[in-house]
């Protein structure tokens, strides 16, 4: 299976993957001098239910928080959106080291993490006909700094990942609204691109927000003590699990600042 390694890492997912040599692949390099001042962008709003969010999972790859998408209790609209999209799961990005971890690079700026909150278009059926539609999927990108922790609310996410240290291992996880991990600044950059991990589909409206969140060294610490093996397997750390930049091609990167 895929994974981040060298023997089943990005630079191998094409062998059995083909979309990850496409020319719309995600992350990408936002050079901030190139991108496009789009005006009829409009600004974006979540409007989330707490009691949507379910569980927390380490699934070997990640740390994701999975919530009710059954019908429309939490929904991003506006941005770059046509419509409504449903909250589905987040999760994290993170390196093996503060300097390095987010998928998207900003200025040649790699942060230390990259929080993802992928929502998906209710307008096709369900997810799994959503992941093959062009609007199907919108992802709202937050890279994660390291610093003083002022985001008390990643707080409640990482005293969940000491119940999920080994892959598989999955805990209750009510009453939580992803908006309170939100920046003050609105203003964001918007491509289309892809899933990051395979299949890599093309189908991803990706909303990147300019200001990042501030987590503590410890808090980063937390992520790497969760394992990639189950629970009666040897520990190995679960860190690094990026994609780097994708070629950009002739993609167009536009941008919303208040
Ligand atoms: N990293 S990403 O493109 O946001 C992303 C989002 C949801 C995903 O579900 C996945 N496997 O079930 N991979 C994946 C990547
Ligand atoms: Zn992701």
């Amino acid at each position: 299976p895929w994974g981040y390694e060298k023997h089943n890492g990005p630079d191998r997912w094409y062998e059995y993957y083909l979309n990850a040599k496409g020319h719309n692949q995600s992350p990408i390099e936002i050079n901030s001098k190139e991108v496009h001042y789009d005006h009829s962008l409009l600004p974006w709003f979540a409007s989330y239910d707490p009691g949507a969010a379910k569980t927390i999972l380490n699934n070997g790859r990640t740390c994701k928080v999975v919530f009710d998408d059954t019908f429309d209790r939490s929904v991003l609209r506006g941005g770059p959106l046509p419509g409504i999209y449903r909250l589905r799961q987040l999760h994290f990005h993170w390196g093996s080291s503060d300097d390095h971890g987010s998928e998207h690079v900003v200025d040649g700026v790699k942060y230390a993490g990259e929080l993802h909150l992928l929502h998906w278009n209710p307008k096709h059926s369900n997810y799994a006909d959503a992941v093959r539609r062009y609007d199907g999927v919108a992802v709202l990108a937050i890279f994660l700094k390291v610093g003083k922790p002022v985001k008390r609310e990643m707080k409640r996410i990482l005293e969940e990942v000491g119940a999920i240290k080994s892959k598989g291992k999955e805990a209750p996880f009510p009453n939580f609204d992803p908006s309170i991990l939100f920046p003050k600044s609105q203003d964001y950059w918007t491509y289309h691109g892809s899933f990051t991990t395979p299949p890599c589909e093309e189908v991803i409206t990706w909303i990147i927000l300019r200001e990042p969140i501030v987590v503590s060294p410890d808090q980063m610490a937390k992520f790497r003590s969760l394992s990639m093996n189950s629970e009666n397997e040897p520990f190995r750390p679960l860190v690094d699990n990026w994609r780097p930049p994708q070629p950009r091609y002739y993609r167009m990167i536009n941008f919303h600042f208040k």
